[in-house]
């Protein structure tokens, strides 16, 4: 195995706790020994050369592993430096004093197991950011979720668990039919909850991801892992929309059947562990289900999307990563949205509309005649152009090595209209010249007030092109057909999540939060303002922040 000395100068030592992976002779973060008190650091068990500025990757076989000698540098892709931190920030700018309450970021930030390195964003595990606005202060924070695949890799310092792409190795044949076992009952998958966090009607704060197991409870002040949210139904599945529709009122979600190709739309009530069946919707294609990472709801309907995008067992099967991991794209099966009432549960509609990419749906509404009827929904999703190319694009291995090359695909916001008429066809268009922000687009948010509304603004991570990442932060007049663009050299910002003001009347009243990790190693939390976009506070961290995914508001009791 190669081991590399760096001879450059200028490379930081990270503050001495370390998760995963620790030894007394030093600090290691993905696989990279940093020696502590000597200016050369040293790298181990990465085959990767540095000279001058001359750069090479190389592959080391038994690491599956390609890793160019400028990763590290960007701290977006690199994992957090210790498992939990807390302390004030220095704020440049003004804070408003009516931001009274604690933004929860979650997302994938450890992305190794000692010298094992994980492949996929979405691989690793669960790091939970807080930042808690107290009469224009700001304590900072972050923790580990202590799901049970953290906790087993950390005390067995192996993967135990099946990740978005990572499976455990059997060991020999008998522990690989185990394995299938352990697959189809659920066992071997992941509770790794690193997608999204919501705060139910009832207060509970619930992190969640692709699969039920992965619903888990946290302490929103101390970030603390309270324990599993069980579910205490009968409806079985292993999987379900990582993005739930929470408001104050119910918790809406889909569960995929993956045995008979459909989805149950189901409703829990707050104070209740319970979900309960609103309706069915048998696939019109095949063979399995289209991924639902997210859905959109209008007031009166459920709107359940079929993406060519579909799940697929035997790649689930698989111990090797395929180009479109535990999925693939079936165009041939087409693409359809069913439309549910909510009240009742019958379906209303259900249109072939033309083959889409997308994870996020960022909302719906009705549209209405003259006389009141609900002639059509219209939703908007941040659609990838029908290329599911999009999820290789974010390798850990392409985002290390890539920085500054124009390589991230096309995408949109895609507007449906679907016709509520009878009409067997929907219609599927970008809402604005996708040129407005960059053509990149995903990650997005809105005022909550309008959710199922007619709106104008959604927030939205943008390209500034060449970039392999979205490294905007964008604002969308939906009405106007323009947007406000936020750009910081090499910056990578995390989701803009939209705050209101309390008793704000227009929809953009509100502050904007997101994280933004450095090139430099460096990150801070940043505060523009909702209407105008512009900058009002920024406080750095005093360490690395990785990139992460969704956030949640929780307002001070
Ligand atoms: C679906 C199954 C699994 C897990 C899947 C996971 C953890 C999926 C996570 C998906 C995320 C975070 C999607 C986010 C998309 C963001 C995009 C496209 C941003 C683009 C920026 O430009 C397993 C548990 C692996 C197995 C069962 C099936
Ligand atoms: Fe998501």
């Amino acid at each position: 195995m190669a081991s590399i000395t760096f001879s450059g100068t200028g490379r930081h030592v990270l503050p001495p706790v370390m998760m995963v992976s620790s030894n007394n002779s030093g600090n290691k973060v993905d696989g990279v020994s940093i020696r502590k008190g000597n200016r050369d650091s040293v790298v181990t068990n990465v085959a990767t050369t540095h000279r001058d500025h001359l750069q090479v990757a190389t592959i080391d076989q038994k690491k599956q592993l390609v890793v160019p000698a400028d990763w590290e540098n960007h701290v977006a892709w690199k994992s957090i430096p210790q498992e939990r931190w807390e302390g004030e920030l220095d704020v440049q700018g003004q804070i408003p004093l009516w931001l009274n309450g604690t933004y929860l970021r979650n997302g994938p930030g450890q992305w190794n197991i000692g010298d094992y390195n994980f492949r996929h964003l979405f691989d690793g595990y669960a790091t939970l950011i807080k930042l808690h606005f107290s009469n224009g202060q700001l304590i900072a924070g972050h923790r580990q979720i202590e799901s049970d695949a953290y906790t087993a890799a950390k005390n067995k310092q192996k993967l135990c668990y099946r990740e978005f792409s990572e499976v455990p190795k059997a060991e020999n044949f008998l522990a690989y039919i185990g394995e299938l076992g352990n697959l189809f009952s659920g066992a071997s998958l992941t509770d790794n909850a690193n997608t999204g966090v919501v705060k139910l009607g009832d207060g509970r704060v619930v992190c969640l991801t692709e699969t039920q197991k992965g619903s888990i409870i946290i302490d929103p002040e101390t970030l603390d892992t309270i324990g599993k949210f069980e579910y205490s139904d009968n409806l079985g599945g292993l999987i379900h929309s990582a993005h739930p529709i929470v408001t104050d009122e119910q918790f809406l979600t889909l569960l995929p059947d993956l045995i008979n190709p459909g989805y149950l739309v189901v409703r829990m009530d707050p104070g209740s562990n319970e979900r309960r069946v609103i309706g069915r919707v048998d696939c019109r294609g095949g063979p399995a289900p289209g991924w639902v990472h997210s859905f959109p709801v209008t007031e009166h309907y459920v709107i359940v999307p079929e993406m060519p995008l579909r799940y697929c067992a035997q790649n689930l099967l698989k111990a090797e990563p395929t180009p479109l991991y535990k999925f693939r794209w079936y165009p041939e099966s087409k693409g359809f949205a069913h439309v549910m009432c909510k009240a009742s549960g019958k379906i209303v509609a259900s249109v072939e509309v033309p083959l889409f990419v997308t994870f996020h749906f960022i909302n719906a509404y009705e549209e209405e005649d003259e006389d009141g009827r609900v002639t059509a929904l219209i939703a908007d999703c941040c659609e990838h152009n029908a290329d599911a190319t999009i999820l290789d694009k974010l390798r850990l291995q392409n985002l290390r090595s890539f920085a500054g090359e124009d390589v991230l695909p096309d995408a949109r916001v895609g507007r449906f209209i679907i016709p509520l008429d009878g009409s067997p066809h929907g219609k599927l268009e970008a809402a604005l010249d996708p040129d407005e922000h960059g053509r990149g687009m995903d990650m997005c948010s809105i005022n909550p007030a309008n959710l199922g509304k007619k709106y104008r603004y959604a927030y939205a991570c943008g390209a500034q092109r060449p970039c392999n990442f979205p490294n905007t932060l964008a604002k969308i007049d939906l009405v106007e057909k323009n947007a406000k663009n936020w750009y910081q050299k090499d910056a990578v910002p995390s989701e803009p999540f939209f705050v209101a003001r309390p008793g704000a009347t227009e929809e953009d009243d509100g502050v904007v939060i997101s994280i933004i990790s450095e090139k430099n190693g460096g990150a801070y939390a940043l505060l523009l303002d909702g209407s105008t976009f512009e900058e009002i506070a920024r406080a750095k961290f005093p360490y690395g922040v990785p990139y992460g995914l969704h956030g949640c508001w929780v307002p001070k009791k």
